[in-house]
Parts: C-alpha cells; structure tokens; sequence
C-alpha cells in the first residue's frame, strides 16, 4: 500500500460501499467483476472506480476486471475492518436497542461488547448475549474490555458527559446519534449521524416539486 497520500473524504466515503458491493458479489459466487459492471452495481463511473483505488495501491487485470475476494481484502484493509474493533452502546432505548440487535456490525468486523445505561431495569440484562451495565462502570468496563469505539443513543442533554466518560475511559472513536455537537479532543475520530437530515431533504425536493405543479 502507498504511504502518506492525502486521500479525499469522498474517497474514503466510497470505500464502504465498494466493500458492501463486493461482499455481494463474492456472496452471488462471483470471481472477477470489470470496473463497467462494478460502477453500475455501486453507481460510479469506471474511470471514478480506477482513480479511487489507485490511491490504494495497484488492484486489477487490465483486460480482465478485479478479482473480487481480493479486492474486498484490500478494501476491507484499507477500511481497517480486518482489526475487529470493540465496540460500547450507551443508552438502550429505541435506537441504542436497534443498533444492539443488527447483526450485520457483527459480519463487518464490528464486536458490541458492552451497553450501558441509567435504567436500573435494564441493567442486568443481555442483548444478544452483550450485557448491559451501570454507567457508573463505563469507567471500569471500558478497558477491562479493550474497547475503541462509543456508541451514543442517550437523550441530547446527556450526551456531552457521556462523552466525556467514553473519552476518560479510553475510547478513540465516537459515533454519536444524539442531535447535538459534542465536543471532543482531537485525537478522538467523531462521527455524529442525524437521520433526519435524509427526511429533511426528500421534504425539500417534494415541496419544489408540488410548488412546481401548482
Ligand atoms: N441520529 C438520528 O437520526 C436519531 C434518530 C433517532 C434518535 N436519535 C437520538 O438518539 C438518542 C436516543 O433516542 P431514543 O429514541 O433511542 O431515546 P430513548 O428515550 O428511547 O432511549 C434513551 C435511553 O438512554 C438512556 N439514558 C438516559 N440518560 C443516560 C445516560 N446519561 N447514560 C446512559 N444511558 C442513558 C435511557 O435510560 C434510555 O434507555 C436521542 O438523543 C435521539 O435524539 C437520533
């Protein structure tokens, strides 16, 4: 693999989609794919496919395509999916429990090692065999159990001290789920999702549409 390029968000951002498309394909049995047929399954263009992986290093056949299985380890590499990173919930409500019971984190390399949360009646119980816990042992359980990455499902007023505790704790990455921007050291990697940015959106090009057909 090369080393020190600057690689760009929005290569990085594709990179998991290429993974989940030739896991597909190595699931449907197939060997070699050409750069056509893999950018119409992912919806990129071929030139976009070969310009993004060859950041990467030198991948695929000229005249033949790539070779799916070893392309998915080179991709799942670069992503770092071959580590099996642990990771904690905090807050097993609606969505804390959604993200406890997908099992695809698991196929990825993802591991739910610990949930925690304030609810004394839910401490105690195992969500697919992951136990849920006291916050007041996130200090304690986060490295007892060698854990990266923090998930955070609580309410938005309580997000920032949970983070806090992750960070004390230990964590090195942050997905955070709660409606509000956290702060965090900058060695922390954070994501904050908000689905409803995706709603948002389709309500803004629907209203254009019916302002266009009045
Ligand atoms: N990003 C998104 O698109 C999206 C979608 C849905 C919900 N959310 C957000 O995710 C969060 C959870 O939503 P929900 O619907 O699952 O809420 P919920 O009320 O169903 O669950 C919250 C859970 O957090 C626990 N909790 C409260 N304070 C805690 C603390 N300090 N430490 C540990 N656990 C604590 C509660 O006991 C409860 O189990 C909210 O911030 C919500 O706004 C985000």
């Amino acid at each position: 693999m090369k080393e020190h390029i600057v690689i760009s968000k929005a290569t990085i951002d594709r990179l998991p989609l290429y993974f989940r498309t030739l896991r597909t394909l190595q699931e449907e049995g197939a060997e070699i794919i050409s750069s056509e047929e893999l950018g119409r399954r992912i919806g990129v263009t071929p030139e976009q496919i070969r310009k993004d992986l060859s950041s990467f290093g030198e991948f695929g056949k000229k005249g033949v395509g790539y070779y799916v299985r070893e392309l998915m380890r080179n991709v799942g590499e670069i992503l770092g999916l071959h580590r099996n990173w642990n990771i904690a919930i905090v807050g097993l409500g609606h969505l804390g429990s959604a993200l406890a019971n997908y099992r695809n984190f698991v196929s990825l390399g993802f591991n739910i090692k610990a949930i925690f949360d304030v609810d004394r009646e839910k401490v105690g119980q195992h969500i697919q065999d992951v136990e849920v816990y006291s916050l007041s042992r996130l200090t304690e359980i986060i490295p007892a159990k060698n854990i990266h990455i923090g998930v955070i499902t609580v309410p938005a007023q309580f997000a920032q001290q949970v983070a806090d505790k992750l960070v004390a704790a230990g964590v090195r990455g942050i997905w955070n789920f709660a409606p509000v921007k956290l702060n965090v050291p900058e060695h922390i990697r954070l994501i904050s999702e908000d689905l409803s940015v995706g709603l948002t959106s389709i309500s803004y090009y629907l209203s254009r549409q019916l302002i266009d057909e009045d």
